[in-house]
Order: structure tokens, then C-alpha cells, then sequence
């Protein structure tokens, strides 16, 4: 397969559980319907992002409501769907976790987010993930049949090593739930991930929920994709939008053979 379409979802995420997953269902349909193959949803996307709502929304696999309902909507659309991220319990802990499932709706893969977002940038924002959160342990990558798929949450994406380990596992994109700040994002957000995406040759595809300015936290948004090339190909506003793109594998292949980064590694040197 030379190419397949992906649907990036940019909602707005409220208070209401249920709300948040009756637009989740409503932009996966919207992505479907535009042909998209593989769809993905935002960070947090059930759930405000604040350290004081990860415990009561948090659910359990197997059995969490979201968990069931991401499962039938990635059966109904006929889609590869990697659901956002949520709060997820287990053996008293909790993770930010994204679940990503089949077009058949059986479960393909688990993300537990490895980096904690514990930073403090004085007169900008303060935030640690680490006081209710535990790190995943594991870098995440599920196959289909347009090719390997990787998966990491938002902080994620400024580790170069972890993105490098998928990248030497095969993938050829990767889907980053996140929910950059307002400090951040106008910093970083665009130049991290046409980073990622020009160091490792991979396309990237970052899904941010909408800006919703009453929240206690506020949501950069400007989901985007971007191509082995390091250039941005599509972009969204702030607004709750649903953003498609197409993966040219060919063109990621040219890539590669035209500028061969990834043969010309001396990973000799780097052990140092
Ligand atoms: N949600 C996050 O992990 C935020 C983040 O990484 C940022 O830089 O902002």
C-alpha cells in the first residue's frame, strides 16, 4: 500500500465523561466518513487535565467504560483507532494510558506515557504529573498493513531516544496524543515535532484537544502532521476540529534513499 488517510480528532474536552465521549464518537465518524483508515483522539481526551481529576476518572482495563466504548467505535467506523489517552488504574496506581484497537475492535496495544510532565517554568506554568501519576516502561508500536504505527503521549515527544527506539523498530509514524500549555506550545510544539519527524524520517501526527479558555488548564491545540521531510502538511486552529491527512509511503521511502540518516548512524560513537 502506497498510501492510507489519517483522521487526527481535536475535540473539546469538558467536566462530563459522557460528553467527552459523545464527541469523541461523533469526530471518529466525521474521520471515518472522510475516508480516514486510522484515527486518533487527544490526550486526556475523558477527562479535564489536572492532577485533582485523574483518581475519580480513572478506569481499569479490562472493563472501563471508555475502554469498551473506543473498542465499538473503532468496530462500528471499521478503523484503526488509537484512543487519545485517559486516567487508567491499576494495582492501586495510575497511568496516562492510550488504548489503541483494531478495525475488528480487539485491543492492539497499551501506551502508558514514560515521561511525567513535571516542570516548573517560574511566571509560566508549574505542573507535576508525578504526584498522582506513575510512568509507563515501555516504548509502543502496533502493526498494520500500511506498516508500523508508533505510539507516545505528549512530554514523550521531547525524548529523542525513545522516538529513535521506535524508529529502529520500523515505524513510519507516530500518533502523539498531547495537550501542550500555552507557555509551551507557541515555544515548542510545531519545532518538536518537525523534529522528530526530520530526524527520524517518520511522518508525526499530533492531537491536541481544542483551546477551551474556561479551563483550569488551557490546551494549546494546532493538532498537526508532519512529513519525513520536517515540513508541516496540515494544521489545525484552536478550534474542535477534525484534521485529515495522507501517509505517501512512497515519498517517505524516497526520503530515506535520497538523505540516508538512518545508514549513516555510527552508533560506535554514541555508546561513548
Ligand atoms: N501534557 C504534557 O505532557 C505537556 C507537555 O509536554 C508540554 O511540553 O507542554
Amino acid at each position: 500500500m502506497e498510501s492510507f488517510k489519517i483522521g487526527l480528532c481535536q475535540m473539546q474536552v469538558d467536566q462530563s465523561k459522557e460528553l467527552n465521549l459523545a464527541r469523541a464518537a461523533s469526530a471518529i465518524q466525521e474521520a471515518a466518513q472522510q475516508g480516514c483508515q486510522l484515527v486518533a483522539l487527544p490526550e486526556m481526551f475523558n477527562c479535564p487535565y489536572g492532577n485533582q481529576y485523574f483518581s475519580s476518572y480513572a478506569e481499569t482495563f479490562p472493563g472501563g467504560k471508555t475502554i469498551n466504548r473506543l473498542s465499538q467505535m473503532a468496530k462500528e467506523n471499521s478503523i484503526y483507532l488509537v484512543g487519545g489517552s485517559i486516567p487508567e488504574q491499576e494495582d492501586g496506581k495510575f497511568y496516562n494510558s492510550s488504548f489503541i484497537f483494531s478495525p475488528t475492535g480487539d485491543m492492539l496495544a497499551r501506551h502508558r506515557k514514560v515521561h511525567l510532565f513535571d516542570i516548573d517554568i517560574p511566571d509560566g506554568i508549574t505542573f507535576k504529573e508525578s504526584d498522582t501519576l506513575s510512568p509507563g516502561h515501555a516504548a509502543t508500536s502496533f502493526t498494520t498493513p500500511f506498516g508500523r504505527v508508533g505510539v507516545a503521549i505528549c512530554y514523550d515527544i521531547r525524548f529523542p531516544e525513545l522516538i529513535r527506539t521506535m524508529t529502529l523498530q520500523g515505524i513510519v509514524l507516530l500518533i502523539l496524543p498531547a495537550a501542550f500549555t500555552m507557555v509551551t506550545g507557541p515555544a515548542h510544539w510545531e519545532l518538536t515535532m518537525r523534529a522528530r519527524a526530520l530526524d527520524n524520517q517518520i511522518y508525526v501526527a499530533a492531537i491536541s484537544p481544542a483551546r477551551d479558555k474556561s479551563a483550569d488548564f488551557i490546551a494549546y491545540g494546532h493538532s498537526l502532521v508532519t512529513s519525513p521531510w520536517g515540513e508541516v502538511i496540515v494544521q489545525a486552529a484552536e478550534q474542535p476540529s477534525v484534521l485529515t491527512a495522507t501517509i505517501d509511503l512512497k515519498m517517505l521511502a524516497q526520503v530515506r534513499q535520497q538523505l540516508p540518516l538512518l545508514k549513516h548512524r555510527q552508533v560506535k560513537v554514541y555508546q561513548a
